[in-house]
């Protein structure tokens, strides 16, 4: 939980401050590239507006300059016609032959003629071989100066249009005046015909660039000359042609001289544009220049500054991202360091924890292992381990002070009992309620120690005599036999006690304890309740108890078990009735052991349940192997003991064996003690409700001889009640036995169960049982138990064999 919040406030850290990182950043980049952008952008406004300006200013100059040289060309030319004019009227006027001489005056490049006119316009004379007498009438600036438009009679010089020579088949521009006398009026006009693309050397210096262009445009728009740096037939082709009449130098609201921006005509290219109205001539002078060269550079610059910024921009862009990543990197890397450090003082922190943790539990754990390797886990009391060792102490003690020591062995009487009737946890209850009495009972030097199950030893040192130690054992056997309380009930418990004293019955701890445990089952063989000291004969008892038991053990392995079958048949009709299985144990050398001396001790030694599941398998086997059809149906009650019917798998065990012999569980009968169901009775019922839900029939066998309680009678789901032989030996002669005889009878009776009288010995018996309306019998008059064999033939017989046979045997099944 800890450690994933930790994860989400990393990772939020993280985000958080890369983000930051990142934004600022790109923050930083937008910055610079905006200043850069516009500090180019407005560096490449600013170089546009410069030099648009420069240009502006350029054009401007040049016109000016051009309109000078143009100025200053006219008015030589106009010179050289005033002085002819003059020559012409001081002397000879118009005589032919004479112009020769006054066109010296004319040193103009660019003449092509010098012509004279005379007032019908007939050429007088020319500086070409012209055919005297043409007639030029028709020219325009003829007509002009013969009719002025103004005032009559008017001097002044005049720009035609340009023409296309008729002789010299030449562009021709014509500069002509006048030619009149005070008395005679307009005599003529004087003409001198210019190559007008003679005035393209004005701007050959000019710096026009490449594509720019210098003109000459009279105000009837005609293009006078055109001069441009290349020699452009294209332009070439202009001369003479009339411009429109909306150009800016033509709108007589614009001042007459200013700088525009126009189209070229040709190819829509733009230029900048400087015209200049020239002072005395009716003529515009035009410097143009191309945009295009004019921006060209500084186009260029642009381009170079914008390709830069890009690029620039790029490696910005680039390096801001490289940054954001680096910088992402740096934080995650930090972040990372950060979290390594925080898992690290995390993981440092609880390893410590779990360190001391797992100290203080390897702590409680060594203890806890100690306490369990030297105590009992149930009462406390140290076990057989820790025994041993205090008990080798106190004789290493008792041999070196000389002084005597008693081990004291101790039995709870019928703890099994208990433990099986009323439960393992009533069982666990009392033994440490004794241990806490035995403890009590002793002095707090003494060891009181728990040997397992109910066998308790106390080790009592420094005693003078084998009378203290019996002492000792009264004070135990008066405390533990104090009435107690166990789960509601009150309990008597009593226990057995052997004692064997140091050095006398033995020198070592294992011969002092077995010595003592000898003397113990001495004790209970006396009858229970009472102490023992040890004693050699006890010895061989004990060892014959051993052998005992060592040999039942093996006595299933070495099938010295077997079945024998007792019939019991119905009163009233004779009939065989059923059969009950008893258990048979025939010893390698002492015989036939009987059930009453081996089952005690097989359940004291608890090897009942096992030999109890073998006595079912064998009565299941004895079913599922009879002959129905010559001998009738079989049907037998098998004996189980308290222990198999409070282990509560009783029923399970028996549906296994009807199921793998393949019986109906019909023909089976359960029969049960009194204690084994008072015992854990909720149990009991579960495990008898089972049985009977299988289909097995429950009987409750020596009913009267214990707590015969009508409580468990009505809570028990049974169908028959065996009354037990010690009430029948004597019913037909003692009232008191014969009234219970009958009085359990009539209570079966009232509660729908079948009564079997067991033990019926005698014709008496059977006369007092039929009066008592008890509905089968089972005894030695009917039959002694024997062998299936025998009890087949037995049936075949139709009578039983050394016994006295029923009036009339009929087989019978339930
Ligand atoms: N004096 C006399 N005795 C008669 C007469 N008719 C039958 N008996 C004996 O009475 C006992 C009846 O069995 P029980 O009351 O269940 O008493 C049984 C039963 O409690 C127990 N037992 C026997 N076989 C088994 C067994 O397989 N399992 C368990 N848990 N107990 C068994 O051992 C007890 C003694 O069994 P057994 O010695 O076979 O003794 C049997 C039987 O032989 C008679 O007319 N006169």
């Amino acid at each position: 939980m800890t450690s994933s919040t930790g994860d989400r406030g990393f990772a939020m850290a993280e985000r958080k401050g890369s983000w930051g990182l990142n934004g600022l950043i790109v923050a930083f980049a937008a910055l610079i590239l905006a200043a850069l952008w516009a500090t180019t952008l407005n560096q490449i406004a600013h170089d546009r507006m410069v030099t648009k300006a420069a240009a502006r200013q350029q054009a401007a100059d040049l016109a000016r300059a051009f309109d000078a040289r143009l100025a200053e060309r006219i008015e030589r030319i106009d010179h050289g016609l005033k002085h002819i004019r003059r020559e012409m009227a001081g002397g000879p006027g118009l005589v032919p032959g004479r112009l020769a001489e006054f066109a010296k005056v004319v040193t103009d490049s660019a003449l092509i003629q010098i012509a004279v006119f005379d007032a019908q316009g007939r050429l007088v004379d020319s500086t070409l071989p012209h055919a005297k007498g043409d007639n030029f009438s028709d020219r325009d600036y003829y007509l002009a100066h013969r009719n002025p438009s103004a005032g009559g009679a008017e001097d002044r010089l005049l720009i035609g249009r340009p023409a296309l020579g008729r002789i010299s088949q030449r562009w021709t521009l014509h500069f002509s005046r006048r030619i009149e006398s005070a008395e005679d009026g307009f005599l003529g006009v004087l003409m001198i015909a210019i190559d007008p693309f003679a005035f393209s050397h004005l701007a050959d210096d000019l710096p026009i660039g490449e594509e720019g262009a210098v003109s000459i445009v009279g105000s009837d728009r005609a293009i006078r000359m055109i001069h441009t740096r290349r020699d452009d037939p294209l332009r070439r082709g202009w001369i003479g042609r009339e411009l429109p009449g909306d150009r800016p130098q033509f709108d007589p609201t614009r001042p007459t001289a200013d700088v525009v921006r126009l189209h070229s005509t040709i190819d829509a290219r733009p230029f900048m544009v400087a015209y200049r109205w020239m002072d005395n001539q009716p003529l515009i002078v035009l410097v143009h220049l191309s945009e295009t060269e004019i921006f060209g550079r500084v186009n260029e610059r642009a381009e170079f500054l914008l390709t830069a910024v890009t690029g620039m921009s790029g490696i910005i862009l680039l390096f801001a991202a490289g940054l954001a990543v680096l910088g992402r990197r740096q934080h995650r890397a930090r972040l990372d360091l950060a979290a390594a450090n925080h898992l690290l003082r995390e993981n440092e922190r609880v390893l410590e924890q779990r360190v001391a943790e797992r100290t203080v539990a390897l702590e409680r754990s060594n203890r806890h292992v100690h306490t369990l390797a030297y105590h009992d886990t149930l009462t406390g009391l140290p076990n057989r381990t820790l025994f041993a060792d205090r008990a080798a102490h106190a004789l290493r003690g008792g041999a070196r002070d000389a002084r005597k020591l008693a081990i004291l062995f101790l039995d709870l009487d019928q703890f099994k009992t208990v433990n099986d009737t009323l439960g393992h946890p009533v069982g666990d209850e009392l033994l440490v309620a004794v241990a806490g009495r035995i403890r009590q009972a002793v002095r707090p030097a003494d060891t009181v120690a728990r040997m397992g199950g109910d066998e308790f030893v106390v080790i009592a040192e420094g005693i003078a005599s084998a009378n203290d130690a019996a002492h000792v054992a009264e004070r135990i056997m008066a405390a533990v036999g104090t009435p107690l309380s166990l789960g509601g009930r009150p309990l008597n418990i009593s226990l057995s006690i052997g004692i064997a004293v140091f050095p006398d019955d033995g020198g070592d701890v294992p011969t002092l304890l077995k010595n003592a445990d000898t003397a113990m089952y001495a004790a209970k063989t006396a009858g229970r309740n009472t102490a023992r000291f040890f004693s050699a004969a006890m010895s061989m008892a004990a060892e014959q108890r051993l052998g005992m038991e060592l040999a039942l053990r093996r006595a299933l392995e070495r099938q010295e078990f077997t079945l024998v079958y007792q019939p019991k048949i119905a009163l009233a009709s004779g009939r065989l009735c059923g059969v009950e299985a008893l258990l048979r144990w025939r010893h390698p050398e002492r015989g036939w052991v009987p059930p009453a001396e081996f089952i005690p001790f097989a359940e004291e030694i608890g090897l009942i349940e096992q030999l109890g599941a073998w006595v079912l398998d064998q009565a299941c086997r004895a079913i599922a192997g009879w002959d129905d059809t010559r001998f009738g149906p079989l049907s037998i009650a098998v004996n189980v003991a308290a222990a198999q019917v409070n282990r509560g798998d009783l029923a399970a065990v028996v549906d296994g064996l009807t199921r793998q012999h393949r019986i109906d569980p019909g023909r089976l009968e359960i029969e049960v003690t009194e204690t084994a169901v008072i015992a854990d009775t909720d149990r009991a019922l579960a495990t008898l409700n089972r049985l009977r839900s299988l289909g097995v029939a429950v009987a409750l066998d020596d009913f009267g001889t214990g707590y015969s309680s009508l409580m468990y009678l009505r809570r028990l789901d049974i169908d028959t009640i065996k009354i037990d032989r010690s009430f029948l030996m004597n019913a037909h002669v003692d009232s008191r036995d014969g009234e219970i005889v009958r009085l359990i009878i009539r209570m079966a009776q009232t509660l729908h169960l079948s009564v079997v009288a067991e033990g019926v010995e005698t014709e008496e018996h059977v006369a007092f049982l039929k009066d008592a309306g008890c509905d089968m019998i089972q005894g030695y008059l009917v039959a002694r138990p024997m062998p299936l064999a025998d009890l087949q033939d037995w049936i075949a017989a139709g009578h039983s064999a050394g016994s006295r046979p029923p009036p009339k045997l009929t087989l019978v099944s339930r």
